[in-house]
């Protein structure tokens, strides 16, 4: 566990960046800080690495100050990944995710083989391992920095933004990629963002921060988007938490209907279409009992006749629900 006790955090010029923090980071979890542009989302994470010190209060890790030791030691203990991954553009793939293991002075042998094997695991082609930075994409440069941080196998990973400065589409898979990798690896994970709906897809814990560096509210992305502690933080959330607290709500207790005789199945035994009036007309999407109730409605909303469909786990149909079904969970 990671704890912060009353840290504040004043600049030279003056600047209270973070005031007066309190909060315990859960071990082998993703805690997510969010909150607007200058509210001290980087000086929290930098003071964990200490590679910003605190002007007062405490942190530990396990119990131990961080201020115990020297800081030299404590940062290559915390792996640490920035926007633009911050890769060594001189080095290769491999050189770079070698740097600390090399700094440990690991034999070079098990030193390659450990970078290849995390390049793997971030998903990177292997093929990519000799080429510098500057010939890789914003994707799999984030994919290079990831597996740099995690090199020494460190306890903890601070992430800064690691998937700003992407488009929408590969940043969504950086996020499923490192949602996969940590039901792996299972590490303490702080993560910075200024987007709520990546704190919510990636946090089991979210920490709103607002300007000032004071803590809004603290609690899983369920319990923020059902009870925002203050209208700050029922703002920053937006308009359509409703919607978006769906992800969070199992389809398990859906009333399904029995499969209609116009929905045909294909030789597979997969849903292939509806029979209407002599057409065939698409499925839309389907969802499992395991979905969310996000994922129902998605079915729902894109089916042409108003009946999501509900498959088991080889895709075949075991039910169907329609709005009326639907409304009735979400207003009982
Ligand atoms: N070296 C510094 N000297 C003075 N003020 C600073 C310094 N670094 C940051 N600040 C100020 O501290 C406050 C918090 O900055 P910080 O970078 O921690 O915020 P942030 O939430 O990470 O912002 P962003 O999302 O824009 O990156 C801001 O007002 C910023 O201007």
């Amino acid at each position: 566990m990671i704890e912060f006790e009353d840290v504040t955090k004043q600049y030279p010029d003056g600047t209270v960046a973070v005031d007066n923090l309190s909060l315990r980071i859960p071990s082998n979890e993703i805690t997510v800080f969010v909150g607007p542009s200058g509210c001290g989302k980087t000086t929290s994470l930098r003071m964990i690495n200490r590679t910003i010190e605190r002007t007062s209060g405490r942190i530990s890790i396990d119990g131990e100050d961080i201020t115990a030791g020297d800081p030299v030691t404590l940062r290559r203990g915390i792996g640490y990944v920035i926007q633009h991954a911050g890769l060594f553009p001189h080095k290769t793939v491999v050189d770079n995710v070698a740097t600390v293991p090399k700094l440990l002075g690991w034999d070079k042998r098990k030193t390659r083989e450990t970078a290849m094997e995390l390049l793997e695991r971030v998903g990177l082609d292997l093929k990519l391992a000799e080429r510098y930075p500057a010939q890789l994409s914003g994707g799999q440069q984030q994919r290079v920095g990831v597996a740099r941080a995690l090199a020494a196998d460190p306890k903890i990973m601070l992430m800064d933004e690691p998937f700003s400065a992407v488009d929408p589409i590969v940043r969504h898979q950086l996020q499923e990629e490192l949602l996969r990798l940590q039901r792996d690896i299972g590490k303490t994970i702080v993560f910075v963002t200024h987007d709520i709906d990546e704190a919510i897809k990636l946090g089991d814990n979210v920490a709103v921060l607002r300007v000032g560096g004071q803590l809004a509210q603290f609690a899983p992305p369920a319990e923020l988007l059902a009870k925002p502690a203050d209208d700050f933080v029922e703002s920053f959330i937006g308009q359509d938490r409703g919607y978006r607290a769906l992800t969070f709500v199992t389809a398990e207790d859906l009333p399904l209907g029995p499969v209609p005789a116009e929905l045909t199945v294909g030789e597979d035994g997969k849903p292939a279409g509806w029979q209407k009036n002599g057409d065939t007309l698409p499925i839309g999407a389907v969802f499992q009992r395991s979905d969310s109730l996000r994922a129902a409605m998605d079915a729902v909303l894109t089916s042409p006749i108003g009946q999501g469909v509900c498959v088991d786990e080889a895709g075949k149909p075991v039910g169907v629900i329609d709005y009326t079904g639907l409304t009735g969970v979400l207003r009982p």
